[in-house]
């Protein structure tokens, strides 16, 4: 299982939460990965930690001012997430951002709502889609537990599509018992927030989503 952590524009300590996570990732021998702003990407790339950006820009070199670079992000980053709920991009976007994240050798965890959006966003080829309820988002309510034929869908949906594309599920995802029902439920990883990032302790929170696995 593929453990992702969204800092999203929470008020945490992204180095404090990378080096945790790096520490649960070597010693529970699971992947773990953490997504900061980007202004954060160095300093959370340098804890030795997987690093994922929030999102890159559909573009490439040129004038694009405040755009998001995949190059760039990739001088620290080793993945992006793309088209999260709170970064909806339209679909020929997340088409030029995939592209773009590819060419700069990123790894692409693609988000989407629901399956049918999942077998949408899976014909373009990320290398994997996390499927999340927008309603279900930090509400402490697991969407392994809130609505699983959601996770199946997904899984089926993608599957239907690219078997070789990974599926995901996240929205209130919080306890080692939502990550080991997520498997259960057929998904490969899960991407979650505010169970970590807005935890008193963080690494006693990562140390508890990796204790079943
Ligand atoms: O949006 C999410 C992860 O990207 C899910 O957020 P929560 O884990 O806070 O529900």
């Amino acid at each position: 299982m593929f453990v992702l952590v969204n800092l999203k524009a929470y008020d945490c300590d992204p180095v404090a939460i990378a080096r945790a996570a790096a520490d649960v990732a070597d010693d529970a021998g699971v992947r773990v990965a953490v997504a900061p702003q980007a202004t954060h990407l160095a300093p959370v790339a340098g804890t030795g930690v997987e690093t994922f950006a929030q999102h890159v820009s559909p573009t490439g070199h040129g004038s694009h001012t405040g755009s998001t670079l995949a190059a760039a992000v990739a001088e620290y980053a080793d993945g992006t997430l793309l088209n999260h709920s709170e970064r909806r991009l339209r679909l020929a976007d997340i088409d030029a951002a995939l592209d773009a994240a590819e060419e700069a050798g990123l790894e692409t965890v693609a988000c989407a709502n629901n399956p049918e959006q999942v077998a949408a966003v899976a014909a373009l080829g990320p290398d994997a889609v996390a499927v999340e309820p927008p309603e279900l988002i930090g509400t402490g309510t697991p969407v392994s537990a809130a609505d699983p034929d959601i996770v199946t869908g997904a899984v089926a949906a993608a599957g239907e599509v690219d078997d070789s594309v990974s599926v995901y599920c996240g929205a209130g995802i919080s306890t080692g018992e939502d990550v080991l029902a997520a498997r259960e439920l057929g998904s490969s990883g899960v991407l979650l927030a505010s169970g970590v990032a807005k935890a008193d302790d963080p690494r006693a929170a990562l140390e508890d989503l990796v204790s079943g696995l």
